[in-house]
């Protein structure tokens, strides 16, 4: 599937019927890049709770909006959160080791945050899409395995956005996001 970011089209590259979803979860984490990029060597904390806050609300409301349980939604949101936050301090970690690997532009956070707002949305319509498949559990272990491999070679992830992919995957099959309203 196309899905628009940032006005660029992004090509569907991960395998399988959950394909579509875990890009999503990778370019989400691949923002986080520029998060960290937005937020090193300033003042602003990795950790920012009312932001969090207000992503959790935009989920729990457009989830309702989209007949998926709101906390269903949200336990997958707060996933995605930690996986951002494991994807920033690996980066801080990395860039304060080798200063040299820092990055030389600051990319505005607010524009960032827009650009997160967005994909919620998408992230969102794809839980909704994908609720019949995660709903079983042997067969989304299967499709999991199978996006989040293809995804993994096909898009060159580090062991650091490969760990965060992990934790952000982790309650696709468990039922926590699955739930309809
Ligand atoms: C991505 C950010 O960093 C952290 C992770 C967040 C997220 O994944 O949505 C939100 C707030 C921060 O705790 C941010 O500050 O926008």
């Amino acid at each position: 599937a196309n899905t628009p970011v940032d006005g660029a089209p992004t090509s569907h590259k991960a395998l399988g019927r959950l394909g579509t979803l875990t890009d999503l979860v990778v370019e989400r984490l691949r923002v986080s890049d520029d998060v960290a990029a937005s937020k090193f060597g300033t003042n602003s904390p990795i950790d920012d709770p009312a932001r969090e806050q207000q992503v959790l609300d935009q989920v729990r409301q457009q989830a309702g909006t989209l007949g998926l349980d709101p906390e269903s939604a949200a336990a997958f949101f707060r996933d995605q959160i930690t996986a951002s936050k494991v994807v920033q301090s690996g980066l801080f970690a990395r860039w304060t080791a080798r200063p040299d690997e820092a990055p030389t532009t600051r990319p505005d956070l607010g524009q960032i945050r827009t650009r997160l707002d967005r994909l919620t949305t998408e992230l969102l319509g794809q839980l909704k899409a994908t609720q019949e498949v995660r709903g079983s559990r042997v067969p989304c272990t299967v499709q999991l395995a199978l996006a989040t491999g293809s995804a993994t070679v096909l898009e060159r992830l580090d062991a650091l956005h490969r760990h965060a992919l992990d934790t952000a995957v982790h309650s696709v099959c468990t039922g926590e996001a699955v739930t309809a309203a």
